[in-house]
């Protein structure tokens, strides 16, 4: 199947690389020219300039992944595809964006007959490899014309064994790795929702990493003091322990490159979808105590660090290649919505 990808960064360059090496054709665009230069070099069409990207797509419906930081950026190549492309035609966001711009989006885009869909792309700079979960939201046409690529990009059901009683359950996407969750925003919101979870499963580890690790205090009594090495302990639990998970593999790694996390600042960054988690909890009038103080770490991490944040920055860099220098690496909420 033909696609054209625009935004070519950590996600969207390897999502082209994944399609291809399965027999897809890719589009690709990117300020980037760079970017742009390194896939052509393995097979991928060219695009000049977002125009450029409409004219080299032959299949109809015409389809376009965007895959780019959630925002102005996102909102405003969407607005300008929206221009260029025509009813029956494809817009996707791959990207993190607000699942409430999705829904105003669709609503834009749905006058001139173009159908929009919202994909949640979980796996980070690992998903060329291992595949990206996806959660996809918008009109059943246009999910169902995407299957192809969504089967690609998907993990596949890989060793994991199957769960019990889903025999019965004869769609079997989310085996496979993606699922349709619901109409346009619905993909954002389960993938909104995935990342204020894993906000609340990194602090656990992180608390928990730097009580171990306080154990050494000089303020505890001589005989309750323990020197505990934390980098096997990471990988112990990693082994049939209770609490083995993939963010405790990428703990166990950051640790056995530098027990301290030298190169960690500490300064945990945020994208935006924990702040709409909770925003969507007190819609809900759900209490998300932990989801909650999750996110109010983050922001206290900003005046001064500990070593669990170190936990939280090697697990951001882990899974996203999301790099936390210092001060500067905080983010405004603001900057993630197109909406406001
Ligand atoms: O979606 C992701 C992982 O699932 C991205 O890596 C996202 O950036 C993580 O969220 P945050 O930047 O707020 O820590």
């Amino acid at each position: 199947m033909q696609i054209a990808v625009v935004g070519l960064g950590r996600m969207g360059g390897n999502i082209v690389r994944r399609l291809e090496r399965n027999g897809h054709t890719c589009v690709v665009y990117d300020k980037n020219s760079k970017a742009v230069d390194d896939l052509v070099s393995t097979g991928s069409t060219a695009a000049s300039s977002i125009e450029d990207i409409a004219k080299h797509l032959t299949d109809r419906p015409r389809a376009v992944w965007v895959m780019l930081p959630a925002g102005q950026i996102t909102q405003s190549t969407v607005e300008t595809l929206g221009g260029l492309l025509e009813s029956g035609d494809i817009i996707i966001d791959g990207g993190n964006s607000y699942y409430k711009d999705d829904i105003k989006r669709a609503k834009v885009l749905a006058e001139k007959g173009i159908h929009y869909v919202d994909v949640g792309t979980s796996g980070g700079v690992w998903g060329l490899d291992r595949g990206y979960c996806m959660m996809i939201g918008g009109d059943k046409v246009a999910v169902d014309h995407l299957d192809p690529i969504f089967k690609t990009l998907a993990p596949g059901r890989g060793d994991i064994p199957r769960t019990r009683n889903r025999e019965n359950i004869p769609d079997h996407r989310a085996e496979e790795g993606y699922i349709h969750a619901g109409p346009v925003g619905s993909g954002h919101f389960v993938k909104m929702v995935h990342n204020g979870i894993e906000y609340g499963l990194m602090q656990a580890y992180a608390e928990g990493f730097d009580i171990l690790k306080g154990k050494n205090s000089s303020d505890l009594k001589d005989d309750e003091r323990y020197d505990l090495n934390l980098t096997d302990i990471a990988e112990v639990w990693r082994r049939g322990s209770v609490v083995s998970s993939w963010l405790l593999d990428l703990t166990a790694s950051a640790l056995a490159g530098s027990p301290n996390l030298e190169h960690f600042s500490g300064n945990v960054a945020d994208s935006g979808e924990g702040r709409w988690t909770i925003e969507a909890a007190i819609e809900e009038a759900v209490p998300a105590n932990v989801l909650s103080t999750a996110l109010y770490t983050r922001f206290r991490s900003r005046q001064n660090h500990t070593f669990g944040e170190k936990i939280l920055s090697a697990m951001r860099f882990g899974f996203g290649g999301h790099v936390e220098l210092g001060e500067s690496a905080t983010s405004s909420p603001k900057d993630y919505k197109a909406a406001e």
